[in-house]
Order: structure tokens, then sequence, then C-alpha cells
């Protein structure tokens, strides 16, 4: 908990829009900014001076593995600790850092957690009306109830949360994390314990809703794929720094170092060396433009690998073949390799363990980074 001063009352009364609760307008977006954040936990840098600005209405993932910093920036955000430096900002005013630290309830900010935290005792109705103390009692009635109509679930007012599916609850997570209409909402892995089946669906009228609430949103994933498909913007950590931020399609063709590479794509690695400009390796000669001379690592897509008939181009032999719906995985032993070559096949080819095949790789498939990256 903060050891920061709370906001002394005179400043209550200049909290901007976003910090007055309770009034039941319409949600405004706030634009949400940290500044050098540092957060330290004794001997972890948990973050290392994070910079990041979320504009108002934007959709914002924190992408990366688990310890990465992702959760502690969110709390941080919320207002449920302080940073040991650095100033988060809603509108351009401080609500942490050295001068100020405004209390979680009154940042205007809506929290929605993995596990939806919804109070078995309670009705989904009490339960939504939760957050919404400052209404009074009619108005949050009002609120809850719209909030609830929103997320589809109006006719279980008076239900209690264990009579519902995991996908009903997280929908009253949601209709509760956005009844006080929160200028931002920081999700921390709010998908996460939905089963696959349900998951897509949940996802994508989740989104809806937050689009037409209009709230900056963050939410944190480990997933890229949800990510990419959830989010305007990705902003990709590392060890408590970022390492890329941009739009999955920006990230996923153009990512600034081999972590981030290997975070979307599962590559097959190739040892290569680079001069003037071009890299060589076992499967070709490919560009390699602002590499330094020396040793690197050849990415190759698993989708730009191409079988041929052989003869013609690179010779493989193949080791396996998987048949996975859309695609087959194919694994194809080829001289120079120490581990088969993986190619997702969308075509089907009649290939079978032990054939000779040719292989092409397409040159927009392969990325090239110093392997001194490594
Ligand atoms: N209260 C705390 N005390 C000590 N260390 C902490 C505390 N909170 C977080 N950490 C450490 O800070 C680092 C970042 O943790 P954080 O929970 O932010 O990571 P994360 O990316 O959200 O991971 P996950 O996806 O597993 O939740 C980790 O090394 C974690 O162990």
């Amino acid at each position: 908990m903060s050891d920061r001063p709370a906001v002394p009352a005179r400043d209550r009364f200049r909290l901007p829009r976003w910090g007055q609760r309770g009034t039941a307008g319409a949600s405004i977006p706030a634009q949400l900014s940290f500044d050098h954040i540092v957060q330290t936990y004794s001997s972890t840098e948990a973050l290392k001076g994070v910079s990041l600005t979320i504009e108002p209405g934007e959709l914002v993932c924190l992408l990366g593995h688990s310890g990465c910093g992702k959760t502690t920036l969110l709390r941080i955000a919320a207002g449920v600790e302080a940073p040991t430096s650095g100033r988060v900002l809603m509108d351009g005013f401080e609500v942490s850092g050295a001068k100020r630290f405004v209390e979680p309830e009154r940042r205007g900010i809506g929290l929605m957690f993995q596990d939806y935290a919804l109070f078995p005792h309670m009705t989904i109705l009490q339960n939504v009306k939760f957050g919404l103390k400052d209404l009074s009692a009619s108005e949050a009635d009002i609120a809850a109830r719209r909030a609830l109509s929103r997320v589809g679930l109006e006719h279980y007012a008076n239900e209690f949360p264990h009579t519902l599916s995991g996908g009903e609850q997280q929908r009253v997570a949601l209709a509760r994390s956005i009844a006080p209409r929160p200028g931002v909402l920081l999700m921390d892995e709010p998908f996460s314990n939905l089963d696959r089946r349900m998951r897509d669906a949940i996802r994508d009228e989740t989104v809806a809703i937050l689009r037409e609430t209009g709230a900056t949103t963050v939410v944190v994933t480990h997933d890229p794929e949800e990510a990419m498909r959830i989010a305007d913007r990705i902003v990709l950590m590392q060890s408590g720094t970022i390492v890329q931020q941009g739009s999955a399609e920006e990230i996923y063709r153009r990512p600034v170092n081999l972590f981030a590479a290997r975070f979307f794509c599962d590559f097959n690695e190739i040892e290569g060396n680079v001069r003037k400009g071009q890299v060589s390796c076992p499967v070709g000669v490919f560009p390699a433009p602002g590499l330094e001379d020396g040793p690197a690592i050849v990415c190759v897509r698993p989708q730009g690998v191409r079988l041929k008939p052989p003869g013609f181009c690179l010779p493989g032999r193949v080791v396996s073949r998987r048949f996975l719906g859309e695609v087959d995985l194919v694994h194809i032993d080829v001289p120079g390799l120490d581990r088969p070559l993986q190619a997702r096949v969308h075509d089907p080819v009649d290939v079978r363990e032990g054939q000779d095949v040719g292989i092409e790789v397409e040159p927009k498939d392969v990325l090239v980074f110093a392997a001194a990256d490594a």
C-alpha cells in the first residue's frame, strides 16, 4: 500500500471529471500516461523506467511472459500500489508521483481481474451495484440494470453467481466494471479462466461492449494471439521494460529483435553469416539490410517454406507430416541443418515420410538478426 500522501481535501475539488464518480454522466475516456515508472521490491526491479501513453478510447494490450511486470504496471495505474519512482498521469493530471497520490476510488478507474471476484452471497444486481456507492439507491439501480442489459444479462438480476456459467460470470464482472462508467478500464487476464470454446466469442463481445462504452482500456495478457485479436496497440514487455509497441501487424512483420520475433511466431532459426547486406545460410541467401558483417540468426516462418517436386531446388527429405486441420505441419531434413525444417503447408500436399522433396523459401517470410541478439 502507498506511503504517499492522499490528495489534500482542497485538491479533491480540482480532480478532473473522470475523478468525480457518481455523476451518472456519460463515460469520458481519459488519457493514461506512465512517466519513467520504476518499481522495486527488495532485490527485484519489477519495472525499470517504463514510459507509455494510452490515448483516450484506445485499447492497449500489455503483453509479455510471466513476471515481466504487466500486473505491476496495472496495479500502479489503479493506485493499488505507489511506484518507487516516476509518475502516473490521467489527462495530464498527476495521480501517482512524488507530489501527489490520488486514492484508487477517486481515479475513475475500473478494474477487472481474471477470477472475476463476484461476491457469492450477493445477487447479480447487488454485485453490479457494489461499485456505485456514490449514487443514490435508485440511480445505482438504474445504472446497474443498464450495465447488465449491455452485457445481455438483465434477466439474471436476482440470481446468485453460482447459478451462472463461467462465461456469464465473466459478463457480470464486466458489467460491474463498466457500470460506474470509468474513464479507464484495467483488465488483468480477463479471459484466461474461460474455456477455449467460449473464449473467442466472449472476447469479441467484450471488445464490442468496450468500444461502445468508449473507455480507455488496458488489457494484460500473455497470449500473443489474444493481443492481436483485440488490441489497437500492443505493448510488448520483457523484464520490466517495453521492448516494442505498435499495431499487431507492425510487431508481427517488423519485430525489433529476436525476442519480439519469437513472441509472435514459432520460427525456424538457422545460423547464417552476413556479408555486405546479405545473409547466407543452408536454405539460401537473403537480404539483411542494415546488419553488420558477422554471424546471424536467420528466422524463417514455417508458412514461408514451400514444398516442390524434387530436383529443381533445395533438396530435402520428409521426416514427418501432421494434419492440423487448416494446415499440414511437415518436418523436413535439409542438408546443413542440425534440426528438421518446419513447413506449414496450406494446400494439401501428397508427401509421405521418407519422400524426397524440393524446398523453396519465401524471402518475405525471412527475418534476420545479429547472432549477438540471441
Ligand atoms: N508484492 C511483491 N513483492 C515482491 N515481488 C513482487 C511483488 N509483486 C510482483 N513482484 C515481482 O515483480 C515481478 C513482476 O511481477 P508481475 O506480477 O508484475 O509480472 P506479470 O508480468 O504480471 O506476471 P504474470 O503474468 O505471471 O502475472 C516478478 O518478478 C514478481 O515476482
